[in-house]
């Protein structure tokens, strides 16, 4: 368990380590606060049983000298109020540090599960395509969370706890044993108070906690969910951003609750010593004699043992809640180090290839062809090739088919050429420039596409369309084109919201035909100079695949068009048609070519 808090401790980053280390000399000088507020009962309390002590050489003697007070009944009161004034401190002490100790807790969590979210945003097209979203869902929020409330929250606690119950013990070993007697009718009552005051606050910040979650997940699914357009648009910032700020209302909601359920404590021994101080003040003024020696010792233990035995158990819980989620920690360790001190910047420099923010790196207009030079790519874990010494040459500004049976490569081509995958030998070249990592925004920045299974968030159409740009910045008339280009107007007149209606999860309340074309209009939203559709329009009928197809071949000469299609149909016009098979290139030319000397060809024509 050890090794493993020492492991936990090597993953958090620098700022998180610094502030533990000043937190932990705000935990001793907490433990000496308190246990100075409990040795500081004891001259009060040897004054008040056997009032001599003043003329002894004692440490009270000589205080009571020194302060020049006259009357010792007077003095007393003083070093009551003294003594008040000592407690009141080492309680707003106390107050403090745990309230250091909670927010930090709740802090790092948050930042953990933000590291891990932009951690996961930022990793190539391949890790998602390989891994389970909902397994980084579960990462990022219940794992944390058991982290955070099961490990970090709990070892704090006790480390504090750990220093008072050490400081403690060795200070009682220097003195004496013990009674104590508490008024439990005034802490029910006192306890009771305090929890209808804060019982409401308390609601309202777990309300805040809830709907401050629901907003994170919706930010994983969302961004999980449709991050190949997310990758190729660029807008991992966005979704960084928003998922930060809910991350920031959970731990704000969470630290003040926390804050909530256990300062009253300190309230309470605030409120038994005052009570136990006035009483005794009383019951001197009203009768005479005292209980002699026993009195101050029985108060220095009645305090240390209310102090320590809460301090005990809280030790003990600890290490158990420690033990039982220490499991969460193992199941984030690598990607907690692999995302240890990993930046916007550093991710931005890192090698491999990544596609990064969207800003900044500017538009890569092709003039004349993209080509594929001996293109082979391995999906890993995969013996046989996905692509295979694959060369071919897309024209600009020309309309391209992409055929062949299912698994024939097609997809992991246009991924190719998207820059999604790096092939494991030959290249990509754009007008005799290789396509790599350096200049693969500004690439991606030029293309839109529209996938086979189009990812649509619980918003409106209008941020459906304008993917992952806040609503605000929407630009409306490219909007407007986008969609009616993409056929969508008389669907959009039937909504009562037209653009701002809502699709529900995963666009559940529309039909394939228009999630399709609210794909196809987000491609065209970019107003891209390169347009590729994967299987784009297979949902659509006959009538509306034609006229956005038609739409589509309006581009053509405008821009580069690469279509894949089942339908030979939806390629019939395509200037040049590229014909795949079991992962290689073997044909290529106009649909009528391809017919007239393409056995293949001709079968999958015949069966369309
Ligand atoms: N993420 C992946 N991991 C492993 N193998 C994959 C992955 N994606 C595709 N493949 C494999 O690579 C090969 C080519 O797949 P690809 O999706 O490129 O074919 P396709 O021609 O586009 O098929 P379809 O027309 O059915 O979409 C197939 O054998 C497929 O099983």
């Amino acid at each position: 368990m050890l090794k493993q808090l020492k492991d936990l401790y090597q993953l958090l980053d620098v700022g998180q380590k610094k502030r533990l280390l000043r937190l932990q000399i705000l935990v001793v000088i907490m433990a000496f606060a308190e246990l100075t507020s409990v040795v500081a009962i004891a001259p009060f309390m040897s004054l008040v049983a056997d009032p001599s002590v003043l003329n002894g050489d004692g440490l009270v003697a000589g205080l009571y000298s020194l302060s020049g007070i006259e009357q010792p009944r007077s003095f007393l009161f003083w070093l009551g109020v003294a003594v008040l004034a000592m407690l009141t401190l080492a309680a707003s002490i106390s107050m403090i540090t745990i309230w250091r100790l909670s927010m930090y807790g709740s802090r790092v969590g948050a930042e953990i599960s933000s590291r891990l979210y932009r951690h996961y945003m930022y990793q190539n097209w391949l890790f998602h395509a390989s891994g389970s979203s909902s397994q980084l869902t579960n990462k990022i929020a219940q794992e944390t969370a058991r982290l955070t409330n099961g490990v970090i929250n709990p070892f704090m606690q006790m480390n504090a706890r750990l220093t008072l119950v050490v400081l403690m013990s060795v200070a009682l070993v220097l003195y004496d044993p013990v009674v104590a007697v508490i008024g439990i009718g005034i802490f029910s009552f006192a306890y009771l108070l305090i929890f209808k005051f804060i019982r409401a606050r308390i609601v309202r910040n777990g309300k805040q906690v809830t709907s401050a979650q629901k907003q994170r997940f919706k930010m994983m699914g969302d961004g999980f969910g449709g991050i190949k357009d997310v990758i190729l648009l660029g807008r991992q910032a966005l979704f960084v951003n928003k998922f930060d700020e809910a991350c920031k209302r959970v731990a704000v909601a969470q630290g003040r609750n926390q804050v909530m359920t256990q300062t009253p404590r300190y309230i309470m021994e605030l409120v038994a010593f005052g009570t136990i101080i006035f009483l005794t003040l009383f019951l001197l003024s009203s009768k005479e004699g005292g209980i002699q020696d026993v009195l101050p010792i029985l108060s220095v233990f009645a305090l240390a043992g209310m102090k320590l035995l809460p301090a005990f158990q809280q030790v003990y819980a600890s290490v158990s809640q420690i033990r039982g989620s220490l499991v969460a920690f193992e199941e984030i360790r690598d990607d907690l180090s692999n995302s240890l001190n990993e930046t916007k910047e550093s991710l931005k420099k890192d090698g491999g290839i990544r596609s990064y923010d969207s800003e900044d790196a500017g538009f890569w207009h092709a003039g004349n062809e993209i080509k594929f030079e001996n293109v082979t790519y391995s999906y890993p874990g995969k013996s046989s090739r996905a692509l295979n010494d694959v060369c071919l040459t897309i024209p600009i500004k020309k309309v391209i088919g992409l055929v062949g049976e299912s698994g024939s490569g097609k997809s992991t081509a246009v991924d190719i050429l998207l820059g999604l995958l790096q092939p494991d030998n030959g290249k990509v070249t754009i007008d005799g420039r290789e396509l790599c990592r350096d200049n693969i925004r500004s690439w991606q920045n030029t293309i839109g596409f529209v996938p086979q299974s189009i990812f649509l968030s619980d918003n409106s159409i209008a941020e459906n369309i304008a993917y992952g740009v806040p609503e605000n910045e929407i630009n409306m008339d490219k909007l407007r084109k986008a969609a009616s280009l993409a056929h969508l107007d008389s669907f959009l007149k039937e909504l009562p919201d037209g653009l701002f209606a809502r699709v529900g999860e995963r666009g559940v309340q529309l039909s394939g035909g228009q999630r399709q074309r609210i794909g196809i209009a987000r491609a065209l939203y970019e107003e891209a100079e390169i347009l590729v559709l994967d299987e784009a329009t297979s949902a659509l009928d006959g009538i509306t695949e034609k006229k956005i197809m038609e739409a589509i071949h309006d581009f053509s000469g405008k821009k580069t068009i690469i279509i894949i299609a089942h339908r030979l149909a939806t390629v019939k016009k395509c200037d040049s048609i590229f014909l795949f098979s079991k992962g290689h290139l073997i044909d290529e030319g106009s649909f009528e070519d391809l017919c007239s000397r393409n056995e293949i060809f001709r079968k999958m024509a015949a069966n369309a």
